[in-house]
């Protein structure tokens, strides 16, 4: 296979170029005679929780991997999850949904869809539900029983997951995965991916002509659509309208990843016109993905002050607006990794425990960090949320 040629395949919505097709459809049906991962009765319960005002604590790695899916990863990243939504709880009082990253967050859209290291092109690293993150021509060649081995993976990681009040989301990029485990209920008539609780659509997938948002339309599930600086207020009203045409309460959010610079700006225009429109959606700032930097080494990373920052940022517009700033998304590990750093990029700060097979993520003691941070923000809300209803009792 002509590995420095992927472009073409790779450019149709993010999907890997699969070497054998055959075999793709042989992975497709075993997907689709595999178990359902999670219970319509459990996506239906989260559901109704982000119908009502809770604050959603939407967490995890960027990239999972099969490698840590073992008992021991699991509760640390569960236990991680309980301490940032006591946390948040305790200064806030409002109550918190925890969504975890977990359970199947094993595909990625890369932004390239070849990796060149000295003189030698491969495919990069797509997520172990297509490849490994070895550098070899074996590791890197997608293979769809990939496919199969993360709903393996992910079956494993649910059993540990339960009874531990965390649901399960990742991003809903290969449809090869998604597609065959997409099942009509037979109680409700409703057609629910089994996948996962909560699927999200990524900023690279969230074209209104796609075959993401087509698909996230046609499933019952709790949705989110990630919305980066180049999205509108125009594009919003097209999501909505697709994704939530009968304005349910608990059915869609929109996840803003602004970058730091530009947040609040680009925040306060397309949350005034959800608070004009009325619409339900939930409002959600994930302040990781438009903070990402290369280190002089050459490794992702993000300063923790700019994640701060862009969170002050969201919080400030949802204030200036109105609208109830509904969770937190955030890439966090339960190890105590080095891949963000404090106040600077510095590469001895990063060179003593990088493991992230994709973005940098913050480590327990700097995810503790934001969820208070984020609890007394949501205090400041509270205060202008009272104030409101004082003037308007006033008049
Ligand atoms: O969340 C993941 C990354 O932001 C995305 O895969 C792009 O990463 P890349 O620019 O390293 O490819
Ligand atoms: C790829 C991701 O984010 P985005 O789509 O916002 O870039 C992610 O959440 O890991
Ligand atoms: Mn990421």
């Amino acid at each position: 296979m002509d590995f420095a040629d992927l472009s073409p395949t790779y450019a149709r919505g993010y999907q890997p170029g699969w070497p054998v097709e055959a075999e793709v459809k042989r992975a497709r049906d075993a997907l689709a005679r595999a178990d359902p991962l999670v219970p319509a009765s459990g996506i239906r319960r989260l559901q109704a929780r982000l119908a009502e005002p809770g604050f959603l604590l939407h967490a995890g790695d960027c990239a999972e991997t099969f490698r840590d899916n073992t008992r021991t990863s699991v509760a640390k990243r569960v236990s991680l999850l309980h301490a940032m939504s006591d946390a948040i709880e305790a200064k806030s009082g409002r109550p918190v949904v925890m969504v975890g990253r977990i359970a199947g967050q094993y595909a990625k859209p890369r932004s390239a869809p070849t990796e060149h290291r000295t003189g030698i092109t491969l495919p990069s690293y797509f997520g172990d539900a297509v490849n490994d993150t070895d550098f070899s021509a074996a590791g890197r060649t997608p293979d769809p029983w990939n496919l199969v081995r993360a709903h393996e993976h992910s079956k494993k990681t649910l059993s540990h997951l339960e009874g531990s009040g965390v649901f399960a989301s990742h991003e809903a990029l290969l449809l090869d995965y998604e597609q065959p485990q997409t099942r009509r209920s037979a109680d409700e008539g409703r057609v629910y991916d089994h996948s996962a609780h909560l699927l999200w659509i990524g900023e690279r997938t969230r074209s209104l002509t796609g075959d993401h948002v087509d698909f996230a339309a046609g499933i019952a599930n709790p949705i989110a659509v990630k919305i980066g600086p180049g999205a509108t207020p125009a594009a919003l009203m097209g999501l909505h309208a697709v994704l939530n045409p009968e304005n349910l309460p608990g059915r869609l959010a929109f996840i803003f990843r602004m970058g730091r610079h530009r947040a609040y700006d680009l925040a306060y225009a397309m949350l005034s016109r959800i608070m004009a429109e009325g619409w339900t959606d939930r409002v959600i700032c994930d302040p990781m993905h438009g903070n990402t930097v290369v280190s002089p080494a050459g490794l992702k990373t993000r300063v923790v002050a700019a994640i701060e920052a862009e969170t002050r940022e969201f919080f400030s517009a949802c204030n200036d607006t109105g609208v109830t700033p509904g969770g937190i998304h955030l890439e966090v590990s339960g190890d105590d990794v080095s891949e963000c750093v404090p106040a600077r990029v510095d590469d001895t700060y990063l060179a003593i425990n990088y493991r992230s097979a994709c973005d940098p993520r913050l480590n327990p003691e700097q995810a503790s960090y934001l969820a208070q941070l984020v609890g007394e923000l949501l205090v400041s809300h509270r205060h202008f949320v009272q104030r409101e209803e004082m003037t308007a009792s006033r008049r």
